[in-house]
């Protein structure tokens, strides 16, 4: 079966159990917003642009739930529910936001219809703006190079395809480059279980690096350019995106490496002038202290455990989106990216 992140049955939802990858394939049935919930908390499903589609298809279970009562004033717990799932990838509340404008008005029925429709058009719409991403950044990689990537932006982050990870995906399908250097993201490690796993059943070379690796690999002149994905993107286009990524800007920038930010538009929050506004997660110490369970620390050691940091825009060469590319981002820059037509995408989810 093609690699996914979520199974859609129109009374159900999959969810593939990103935990246990890439050793053990299990899928958590979703019945209801409480059950989306808990998956997009537990990181059962993670990944920008795949926690908006869980959480929209979310709203039309808990729909679905409501029957002939269904209503938005209803539905309104279940929508208060999804969003406080996880607080720093903006897609997240883009869905809910794009669900709730959709249904405004509606009932019963009616809504239950429209809220399955949007949900599988967000579904399929996110797996076609990513290869359009993926074809506008194939030239920012040097041709014949070695690509840096952090954390998981493939198939599994997304509707298919991915972000960075598909942009890694069509330039290795055009022969633009020669392959992948993956870090292993401490501590939820999605770059030694997810990345290195997608890759290798797509046939693209990857080496597996723990993250201390990365400046070592940037000082050998070995690494042609760094490509990451985002969780939420500032009006001055100041990045959030996994813990690390903004240590391997500042590496990046030393070594004179274009480091590049690859993410849907959806993931651009206008509404927030700059980066120190951004919620960041913290989580759980455990995750710190343990390697799937095994302890590697004294069981009671303090934990400093955010889930993502903040890369300043003035550290970002660029920012790749389905409409673009915003280069040396700045406010202005990203006002006049989003100023840009939006490619119309037709279809439901293949
Ligand atoms: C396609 S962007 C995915 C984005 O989300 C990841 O975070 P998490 O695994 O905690 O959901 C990471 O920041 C990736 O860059």
């Amino acid at each position: 079966m093609e690699l996914t992140a979520l199974c859609w049955h129109r009374q159900r939802l999959d969810v593939l159990d990103q935990r246990a990858l890439p050793h053990d394939t299990r899928w958590m049935p979703c019945h209801d917003a409480t059950d989306v919930a808990s998956a997009i908390r537990d990181m059962v499903v993670r990944g920008a642009p795949a926690i908006g589609i869980a959480a929209a298809y979310g709203v039309a279970l808990a729909a679905q739930r409501l029957g002939a009562e269904a209503s938005l004033e209803r539905l309104a717990p279940a929508l208060q529910q999804l969003a406080e799932s996880r607080p720093t990838a903006v897609n997240l509340f883009w869905a809910l936001e794009r669900m709730g404008k959709v249904l405004a008005g509606l009932e019963g029925e009616a809504l239950i219809a429209r809220a399955v429709a949007e949900a599988e058009h967000i579904h399929a719409e996110d797996l076609a703006l990513n290869h359009r991403l993926a074809e506008h950044g194939v030239s920012l990689l040097p041709q014949g190079s070695f690509i840096y990537t952090h954390c998981n932006t493939g198939t599994l982050a997304t509707g298919g395809h991915g972000t960075a990870l598909g942009v890694i995906r069509t330039a290795w399908q055009g022969g633009r480059i020669a392959g992948v250097y993956a870090g292993e993201t401490r501590p939820w490690m999605q770059g030694s279980r997810l990345t290195s796993w997608e890759l290798m059943q797509d046939g693209v070379p990857v080496t597996l690096v723990t993250d201390s690796m990365a400046a070592v690999l940037m000082q050998s002149g070995r690494i042609g350019a760094v490509i990451v994905g985002a969780d939420r993107i500032t009006a001055n286009g100041d990045t959030a995106n996994k813990i690390g990524t903004y240590g391997l800007a500042v590496l990046a920038h030393h070594h004179r490496i274009p480091f590049i930010v690859a993410a849907p538009v959806a993931t651009i929050d206008p509404q927030l002038a700059d980066g120190s506004a951004i919620p960041i997660e913290q989580r759980p110490a455990d995750e710190v202290r343990q390697i799937h369970g095994v302890p590697v620390a004294p069981a009671t050691v303090p934990v400093f455990n955010p889930a993502f940091d903040v890369t300043p825009a003035g550290l970002i060469s660029a920012i790749v989106t389905e409409r673009g590319v915003i280069t040396r981002p700045d406010t202005a820059a990203v006002r006049a990216h989003l100023a840009l037509p939006a490619p119309e995408f037709a279809g439901a989810h293949s």
